[in-house]
């Protein structure tokens, strides 16, 4: 479950700590920003020692090949500097995804049913796209403007230390005045990342829904729902370009003001002699380059701030617990399966109270219930995906807890009443989560069984096929079938379906059963169903009500076994 936590700067470090990168990584950077911070700082050096000499005609033409010589240098290096930042920011950048999605993915049930799957997918692309850019870009730019700040003021301080101190005071001007700018930048971004995330889960929705939308006459009604949240990023987009609209003109007035304090006094330190012209343009060349370094700096905190609100994000979904699904023992064959005071409780309300069921290893088993009686919810308890229910959930009599719980999953098969599709071939969808892949024979084999022999026969791309949950390449009958083809090729000892023929026609839902009816000879087929007709076939019948197990068909259908 979630839990609140406070995020700083210090939370970033935290949430970048184990994908950042080495610090042999760190110090070729920093190696790369002195050397291009020491070539740029003695352009301006090299050019007032030429202009002195132009003015004391001493002029040598050696001098024009070294500050040629030193401007490509500083130039090469700060493309190499650029582009090993960018390195540094998009390896994290993809570590730090990778371990957001894959934590998501082993994450508990419980926790992920209270998310929207498109909020959590811009939490993983966007958010972290402005932590990176504190690696590929703010990092470089506040060390090298550290670096050429430093640099600047002691070689300003040498040349004439009058002028810097006028300098020095401007720059903490500047800095008292951007400080509590860049500080405003964290609540801004934590702002926008949600309105964001927001406007992602719902516009995503309801393109998928746009049939509904259509047929409901709801598309102004959703306009306005879009432009609500539309608004809500707008605003928060435009708090953030206000807060940087400001940094950039101060960090201008910054320059403009050292400027005109530098030539208004070195005019006077001029008249008198006690300053050089070569001098005056170093000061000018090394005041324009601080620009640079100012904004960077300034960009840098206010940037941190921000990345440190999507880190916080990060954070908490890191913080989710996860699925332990590797530890305990194997389970080699499902030789006993029980249900064993089976309660199941969400946020307070009891979905199923008390349930005691052994389920026959081989056999037709049915469960029966009214809409909303807990039949789904029952069989989602045997593939352990509630932590809370795995010690009434019993397989050759010990609990679902002793197991390594990817063992247990490889021996079931489980058909969800809306079968997902994956995006990826036909081969891709039904081969999922296996590690011997079956033949393209075998496969062709299984959708044959399962009535799609014909179906796939009119795609000349057969089993290479592209499939996605928005394609209609598969009707509603099409995907249950195809969700069992996927269910048998994992050759389960437990296989269960929860609605298998519910959009299927009388004649495809006789061959289905039929074939159930044979695999039952053999391994436990445990089917959810409404339907009346069906129940006649079962050899065994759990009765659901209001999550209560009872031991009247309310059907008044006798079930073959009973
Ligand atoms: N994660 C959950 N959070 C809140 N309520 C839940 C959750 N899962 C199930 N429920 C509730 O538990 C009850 C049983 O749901 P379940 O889907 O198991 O019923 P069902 O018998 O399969 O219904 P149907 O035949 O309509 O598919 C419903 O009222 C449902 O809203």
């Amino acid at each position: 479950m979630r839990t609140e936590t406070a995020t700083s700067p210090s939370g970033l470090m935290q949430l970048l700590k184990p994908h950042r990168p080495s610090n042999k990584q760190f110090s070729i950077m920093g190696l790369l920003v002195l050397i291009t911070a020491v070539f740029e700082l003695a352009i301006p050096l090299l050019s007032k020692f030429m202009i002195d000499n132009i003015s004391q005609s001493t002029f040598e033409v050696s001098m024009i090949a070294a500050l040629v010589a030193i401007v490509l240098l500083a130039a090469i290096f700060e493309g190499g500097l650029a582009w090993y930042g960018s390195h540094l920011g998009e390896t994290t950048n993809k570590k730090l995804r990778f371990s957001v999605f894959s934590h998501l993915l082993h994450a508990q049930q419980s926790a992920l049913n209270n998310e929207h799957s498109a909020e959590l997918s811009a939490r993983v692309v966007n958010d972290s796209m402005s932590i990176k850019s504190i690696l590929a870009e703010d990092l470089i730019g506040f060390i090298s403007g550290l670096v050429s700040i430093f640099a600047v003021v002691i070689i300003m301080f040498f040349l004439d230390w009058r002028l810097t101190l006028v300098l020095v005071a401007c720059i903490v001007a500047g800095i008292v005045l951007i400080t509590p700018l860049a500080m405003s930048m964290r609540g801004i971004g934590m702002a926008m990342q949600e309105a964001e995330a927001q406007l992602i889960a719902n516009v995503s929705e309801w393109l998928r829904s746009a049939k509904t939308i259509k047929v409901h006459n709801a598309s102004s009604q959703v306009l306005t729902s879009g432009q609500t949240l539309l608004d809500n990023a707008y605003h928060h987009a435009m708090r953030q370009a206000r807060v940087l609209a400001l940094i950039g003109p101060i960090s201008n007035l910054i320059l403009m003001v050292s400027m005109i304090a530098i030539l208004a006094t070195s005019a006077i330190w001029l008249a008198d002699g006690s300053l050089t012209l070569g001098t005056v343009t170093a000061f000018l060349i090394y005041l324009f380059g601080l620009a640079f370094p100012i904004m960077a700096m300034g960009m840098f905190f206010s940037n941190v701030q921000r990345a440190s609100g999507a880190a916080e994000r990060m954070q908490k979904l890191l913080q989710i617990v996860k699925e332990n699904t590797e530890n305990g023992d194997s389970l080699a064959h499902i030789n006993h399966l029980e249900v064993k005071a089976l309660t199941y409780t969400v946020d307070e309300k009891t979905v199923l109270k008390n349930i005691n069921w052994q389920l026959p290893t081989t056999g037709l088993s049915m469960i029966i219930g009214e809409s909303g009686s807990g039949k789904s919810s029952f069989i989602q308890q045997l593939v352990g995906l509630y932590p809370e229910t795995l010690d009434s959930v019993h397989i050759n009599n010990k609990p679902l807890s002793a197991y390594c719980l990817n063992s247990v999953r490889a021996k079931i098969a489980w058909l969800e009443q809306q079968p997902s599709i994956f995006i990826g071939s036909v081969r891709d969808n039904l081969c999922i989560g296996l590690i011997q892949k079956p033949s393209d024979q075998d496969i062709i084999d299984v959708l044959s069984r399962v009535g799609l022999g014909e179906w796939l026969k009119k795609h000349d791309a057969g089993l290479d096929l592209l499939l996605s949950e928005q394609l209609n390449t598969l009707s509603g009958g099409e995907r249950q079938r195809f969700a069992l083809a996927r269910a048998l090729l994992r050759d389960p000892e437990l296989l269960i379906l929860d609605e298998p023929t519910s959009a299927l026609d009388k004649e495809s839902e006789q061959s289905i059963m039929q074939l159930l009816r044979s695999l039952a000879n053999n391994i436990c087929v445990l089917m959810v169903t409404h339907n009346r007709r069906l129940i006649e076939e079962s050899d065994h019948v759990l009765c659901l009500k209001e999550g209560t197990q009872i031991s009247t068909n309310p059907y008044g259908i006798p079930a073959r076994g009973q």
